[in-house]
């Protein structure tokens, strides 16, 4: 795992912007991107770099796929609060990821079988789809990871959840009262999420300070679904100072963010 550490918002938004560039020209040889997409706060700056990326000529999204990583399970899809929408904003009209390459997990149908069999199903379109190469994740203030919540299991796949107290009362702002926020979701499971090429986790703010420790220097364990990155062969977890207070390896991770190149191995 790298941790990188930004000294702005703005910071932040370009290293991981960078990695995830690097990760699609790495783990998907720059052609028909795959790309794993994340609502919340948290990847919003990184949305923005993208845009400067394309307008700039170094990345082109015109022909990439997105697979979002979770819907709420009782708003249609065309509503503003579905994560579809929220994504079709974000994502496809800020950087021009097409809306016909977005698939978001099916959060409405006329019974619970036939939600279980699109989640079903979304996990064969992203395995379809050659895989997802790189995956953006936020994290919420419980660990979740996607709406993984504490308790979920580190090799699950694509599922409908109950959504924790906690994550209802964080998500209340965007609706009109808790009591509209939705109870339950379909997420992609962790082990879905392990699958992608790379991991980059963004992570910004005091509020994300105990998540990030646990997830990043705590034991693997259901508890803190994030720590399931600790698992992962190419995650990067990116932060501003204040998410990266409650880390105790900070000078290891500092001189590590230097990279490896024949000049700073110092073999000579
Ligand atoms: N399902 C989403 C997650 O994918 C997101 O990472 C998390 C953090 O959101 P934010 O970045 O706004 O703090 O909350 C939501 O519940």
């Amino acid at each position: 795992m790298r941790v990188l550490i930004g000294s702005s918002a703005e910071h932040v938004a370009r290293i991981a912007a960078d990695n995830v560039l690097a990760g699609l020209a790495h783990h998907g040889h720059g052609k028909n991107p795959v790309l794993g997409v994340a609502t919340g706060s948290s990847p919003l700056g990184l949305y923005r770099e993208l845009r400067v990326a394309v307008a700039e000529g170094r990345a082109d999204f015109s022909n990439a796929q997105g697979f979002a990583l979770d819907e709420y399970i009782g708003i249609p899809d065309t509503h503003e609060l579905s994560y579809r929408q929220t994504l079709i904003t974000e994502v496809c009209n800020t950087f021009g990821l097409p809306v016909s390459g977005l698939h978001t997990p099916r959060g409405m149908a006329d019974s619970v079988e036939e939600i279980e069999a699109a989640a079903h199903a979304y996990d064969q379109a992203i395995k379809a789809s050659g895989g997802v190469q790189v995956q953006i994740l936020g994290i919420g203030s419980n660990g979740h990871v996607g709406f993984n919540e504490p308790g979920s299991a580190l090799r699950s796949r694509t599922r409908i959840k109950r959504l924790a107290a906690q994550t209802r009362i964080d998500n209340a702002r965007f609706f009109d009262g808790i009591e509209h926020v939705p109870t339950h979701c379909v997420t992609q499971g962790l082990g879905t999420v392990l699958e992608a090429g790379r991991l980059v986790l963004v992570a910004t703010g005091e509020a994300k300070a105990e998540a990030v420790a646990l997830a990043v220097e705590g034991p693997l364990s259901a508890s803190c679904p994030g720590s399931v990155l600790q698992l992962h062969q190419d995650a990067v977890v990116v932060l501003d100072e204040a998410a990266a207070a409650g880390l105790k390896k900070r000078a290891y991770y500092d001189d590590a963010a230097e990279g490896i190149s024949l000049e700073n191995l110092r073999v000579h």
